[in-house]
């Protein structure tokens, strides 16, 4: 957790002054973005993403696969599968693939799927590759990938520290093969070596030898999505053996696909409801998914509300009630900001755990909640692997985000019952959903102009 600085500005959350009651159409999935991104790059023909994500890291995955001469083109859509409630056709990004090409800078920013996912694919390039970002990427884990790329035959400088930044010197081709990794820091070591590994002269077998792999959903996400891009994977929930994944070498398809919403990023409307004891439907919520994010119909009903969903997506519906909750969020690590802030609103204790490796987020993430929680008169412990949280009555003030998109959320949420409660640079919510004060000064006016579909 870097230390803050006061000259960020200061957002007043809005206090909600009674149950919400809307409906909230949330950005395209971060994820499923930047993964269809590289897919595509590394395809045989051109392809379509379909409402993708613009925000902070989609975007610098796009200019980095631009700068390795990859193109990417901004177009409208008349696909009637996007088309919006007024019938219009939705963006789009049309990506034409073709081998990266080097010497190439590439600015990873603080995102962990650019930093992890891309440097594969520069290995495939002919000359060096240079990769940096922000000074939490200098500190987020990557030795996973790098030592596993330098055993599958790439040359990679990197000082020796493991981290960025680093130089990926790219000979034309990579030869792939057998690698083992320790991903217990982060589940996108994995995701990195599968995505780009179609395109490894012997494809790809990476054995995960770590004691604990963390978001396996997100894993799943890059299996079924290299597969749906045509790609020969066997995995462990395929009948494969635990912790080894295999993709064999291949072409891969341009396809033309439709990117869900986020489901993570719809945490803090449908917590909105949960802690308002009000009413929000996201609508578009996949029947079907890979995304952490579904595991909230099932985490948000324990902690008190109903969800349903139907054709016009889910429903939360808060029930006046909030309860604590016990988890292992292992799992899905990236909803523990929005969970804790809840928690901190409950009847009743929580305890999270199995999020050890937040540690080494967009910032350290337990400490941080620790921090700001208490700031508020809250009574939240850390834990070796998580959060112990004792609800308290909380009163306002300044709540730091660090730079982490998901702590500034975590304090609108806080603040949506809280009052007075000051944000801290809630811009830093650019890095996945740039709209996120717009759509949430929109659920609590849903009267107010645009109310037809907020966000759409
Ligand atoms: O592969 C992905 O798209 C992600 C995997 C997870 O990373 P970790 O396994 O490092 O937690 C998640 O937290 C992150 O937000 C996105
Ligand atoms: C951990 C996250 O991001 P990243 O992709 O940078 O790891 C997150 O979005 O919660």
């Amino acid at each position: 957790m870097t230390d803050h600085s006061e000259t960020l500005a200061l957002w007043p959350a809005p206090f909600a002054p009674g149950a919400v009651d809307a409906t909230v159409t949330v950005p395209g999935s971060k994820s499923v973005t930047n993964r269809a991104l590289i897919l595509a790059a590394l395809a045989a023909d051109p392809g379509w993403l379909r409402r993708p994500l613009r925000s902070r890291d989609t975007l610098l995955m796009a200019e980095a696969l631009r700068a390795l001469g990859i193109g990417i083109e901004e177009t409208v859509s008349s696909s009637s599968a996007v088309a919006g409630p007024a019938g219009g056709g939705g963006e789009a990004w049309r990506v034409i693939p073709a081998h990266p090409q080097a010497p190439a800078t590439v600015d990873v920013g603080n995102a962990g799927t650019v930093m992890r996912f891309l440097p594969p694919l520069a290995a495939l390039a002919e000359g060096p590759v240079r990769f940096d970002g922000d000074p939490r990427s200098h500190e987020r884990p990557l030795r996973g990938v790098i030592e596993a790329l330098r055993a599958l035959g790439a040359r990679i400088e990197d000082g020796g520290r493991g981290v960025l930044p680093m130089t990926v010197h790219g000979a034309g081709s990579l030869d792939g093969g057998r690698v083992t990794v320790d991903a217990s820091s982060s589940s996108q070591f994995v995701s990195a070596l599968l995505l780009s590994a179609p395109r490894f002269n012997k494809g790809v077998e990476v054995r995960h030898v770590g004691e604990r792999l963390p978001s396996t959903p997100h894993i799943r996400m890059t299996v079924d999505m290299l597969r749906r891009a045509g790609a020969q994977v066997d995995a462990p929930d395929s009948g494969g053996e635990p912790n080894v994944w295999r993709v064999t070498p291949g072409a891969l398809l341009g396809r033309d696909l439709v990117v869900e919403p986020d489901l993570s990023n719809a945490q803090p409307f449908l917590a909105a409801a949960l802690i308002t004891g009000g009413r929000v439907t996201v609508p578009d919520w996949p029947t079907r998914t890979t995304q952490p994010g579904d595991a909230l119909r099932r985490i948000f009903t324990e902690m008190g509300g109903e969800c349903h969903l139907d054709d016009r997506g889910l429903t939360l519906t808060g029930t006046g009630r909030v309860r604590g909750i016990d988890a292992d969020l292992g799992e899905v690590g990236e909803l523990t900001p929005g969970i804790a802030a809840v928690a901190a609103l409950a009847e009743s204790e929580s305890t999270l755990r199995g999020v050890g490796h937040l540690r080494l987020h967009e910032t350290d993430r337990l400490a941080a909640l620790t921090r700001e929680i208490n700031a508020l008169g809250g009574d939240v412990t850390e834990t070796d692997d998580g959060l112990r949280i004792r609800p308290r009555p909380l009163h306002g003030g300044v709540f730091h985000t660090y730079e982490d998109h998901r702590l500034a959320t975590a304090g609108a949420l806080l603040g949506l019952v809280v009052k007075d409660v000051e944000v801290e640079d809630i811009d830093t919510t650019g890095k996945t959903m740039p709209d996120f004060p717009e759509l949430w000064h929109r659920m609590l006016a849903p009267e107010g102009p645009g109310a037809a579909g907020v966000g759409d």
